[in-house]
């Protein structure tokens, strides 16, 4: 089933009990599945442990489911909105970052954009929450688990806002190389689809088809870490197409507060699995080589025992 959310600027959004996240199915390679977001909480029994039983899998197998620039420009440790633009072999987008929890800071121009990126992130928080539930719930933990965890109350979260190519005509075909995101999960919302793909489990790069007015949600390099590697952080990239096609996303990096300590919690261990990741703040995490925490730069690759020590 549908479910309207307007897009970024336009209509208000109201997710509370509509939305719906999207998996990328790695065996359809057409198809990605939706997972019902109303339906993890339906009052039928049966309806809801086969929606989270849905979710799970999704989760285990697939591991998806301008104000002036000038003043964004500058670069400080602390910055709490940055804009950005590369155009070289490597990357071709402009961007601009902008951290919205647990305080709310958007440009001020134009003036559609505070409110609408806020009611947008408001619902957004709730969909957190209710997925936060939901997860707990398939992984055999209370309900408030991740919540807990992840202290989601005060989680740090970044929107980013993407244009493909960028204003100037892009150098190549990469928009953004490929990567993970750290945080609990990834949420995006684009106006075109094209572009985005993600890395399957057999090694090949798909396509994201979204349905219009859809979410896709991505699983985020700290819920890997505390499932101790049970639910794996997505890999995506952008790609473009020859200059033909602008593209704007949003993507919303939902994450810990910056003092959580994540590392693979008990339940994930034994003499069989052994800790894979090694544990740290979520701060510590996003300056671990050397960025500011604007960047959300992952760094899941040096945190991987065998890689890493
Ligand atoms: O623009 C996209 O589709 C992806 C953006 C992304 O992965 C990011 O900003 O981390
Ligand atoms: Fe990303």
């Amino acid at each position: 089933m549908a479910h309207s959310v307007g897009m970024l600027g336009q209509e208000c959004f109201d997710l509370k009990n509509k939305a719906i996240a999207h998996l990328l199915d790695y065996s359809f390679i057409d198809e990605i599945p939706t997972i019902d977001y109303s339906l993890l909480f339906s009052k039928d029994h049966n309806e809801r442990a086969k929606s989270l039983e849905h979710l799970g899998k999704a989760c285990q197998e697939f591991g998806f489911f301008y104000e002036e620039r000038s003043e964004y420009l500058k670069k400080n440790s602390m910055d709490r909105i940055r804009w950005y633009l590369r155009s070289d072999a490597g990357e071709n987008r402009e961007n601009l970052k902008i951290v919205t929890h647990p305080e709310y800071h958007c440009p001020s121009k134009p003036d559609i954009c505070k409110d609408a990126i806020g009611q947008y992130l408001k619902g957004m928080h709730e969909v957190e929450l209710g997925l936060a539930k939901a997860i707990s719930t398939i992984l055999g933990h209370e309900e408030t688990y991740i919540e807990k965890e992840f202290k989601l109350e005060a989680g740090f979260y970044m929107a980013i806002l993407n244009l493909y190519p960028p204003s100037l005509q892009s150098k190549g075909s990469i928009g953004l190389a490929e990567h993970t995101d750290p945080g609990f999960f990834v949420s995006l919302i684009q106006n075109v689809n094209g572009g985005l793909q993600m890395l399957s489990h057999k090694g090949n790069w798909i396509t994201v088809h979204l349905p219009r007015n859809t979410i896709f949600i991505g699983i985020g390099d700290h819920l890997e870490i505390l499932t101790n590697g049970k639910y794996k952080s997505h890999i995506h990239q952008v790609i473009l197409n020859n200059n033909k096609v602008k593209r704007i996303s949003m993507a919303t990096l939902h994450g810990p507060s910056l003092d959580t300590f994540v590392a693979p919690t008990p339940e994930f261990i034994d003499e069989s699995h052994p800790p894979n990741y090694r544990g740290m703040t979520y701060k510590k995490s996003l300056k671990f080589n050397g960025f500011d925490e604007i960047d959300v730069q992952s760094s899941l690759f040096q945190f991987r025992m065998s890689l890493s020590l």
